[in-house]
């Protein structure tokens, strides 16, 4: 089977569209106020509906309250929920029993122990995880990348992604080094902070392809 991946932060129908067209096995709307990606629920609403069921809705929250997840899943714009915050193991089992939804969580990566205890802690009560960059001012979407030399020969329990400074030229290289059965991208694929490109989003999924 291919490598999945995730186009996050679509803000715009021809952005939406072209992750489709190109490819994307999975789009993701941010909710997070303060990420130049963040979508309003209407927005949510409306970019959802354009997405055929074979491509997964992926809606990217930190640290939700039960009324912000409730807002956004009455969209019925989402069929999987990314925890991007400090949500303890507790929580995002709660998360995932009370919405219904298959839940992911990213475990922000600075060294080898942070793989080591994300997987210890959230590989028995999710349904993926996602390995990112710590490094960054926002929680996720930094466009930093981490060591991936961390995750070579590691074998993950479940479904995962690799995240964190990926571009349409770097893709490659980190499925290699790392083995990743999915990967994530988004400032990789921006002509300007939140402004997706076409071009890019059609390279890197080429390349995506490629592998
Ligand atoms: O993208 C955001 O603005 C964002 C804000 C708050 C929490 C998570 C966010 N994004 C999470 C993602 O899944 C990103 O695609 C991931 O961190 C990789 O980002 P990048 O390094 O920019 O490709």
């Amino acid at each position: 089977m291919g490598i999945e991946a995730k186009i996050c932060g679509l803000s715009t129908p021809e952005a939406v569209d072209a992750a489709v067209a190109f490819g994307a096995r999975w789009v993701g709307f941010v909710t997070y106020p303060r990420s130049p990606r963040h979508l309003s629920t209407e927005t949510m609403r409306a970019l959802g509906a354009r997405v055929p069921g074979s491509v997964g809705r992926v809606g990217l929250f930190v640290d939700p309250d039960d009324a912000l997840l409730d807002e956004k899943l009455a969209t019925g714009a989402l069929d999987l929920l990314q925890l991007h915050g400090s949500e303890t193991p507790e929580r995002v089992a709660a998360i995932r029993q009370r919405t219904g939804k298959p839940v992911m969580k990213a475990i922000k990566v600075a060294q080898a122990a942070d793989v080591e205890r994300g997987i210890a802690a959230y590989a028995g009560i999710v349904d993926r995880l996602m390995f990112d960059a710590a490094e960054g001012t926002l929680p996720g979407g930094n466009a930093t990348s981490f060591d991936w030399t961390i995750l070579s020969g590691r074998t993950v329990p479940v479904p995962w992604f690799l995240a964190g400074g990926l571009t349409p030229d770097n893709v490659a290289e980190a499925v290699r080094v790392t083995g990743a059965p999915a990967v994530d991208v988004s400032s990789g694929v921006e002509s300007s902070r939140g402004v997706k490109s076409i071009e890019l989003i059609r390279a890197f999924l080429d390349r995506v392809k490629a592998l």
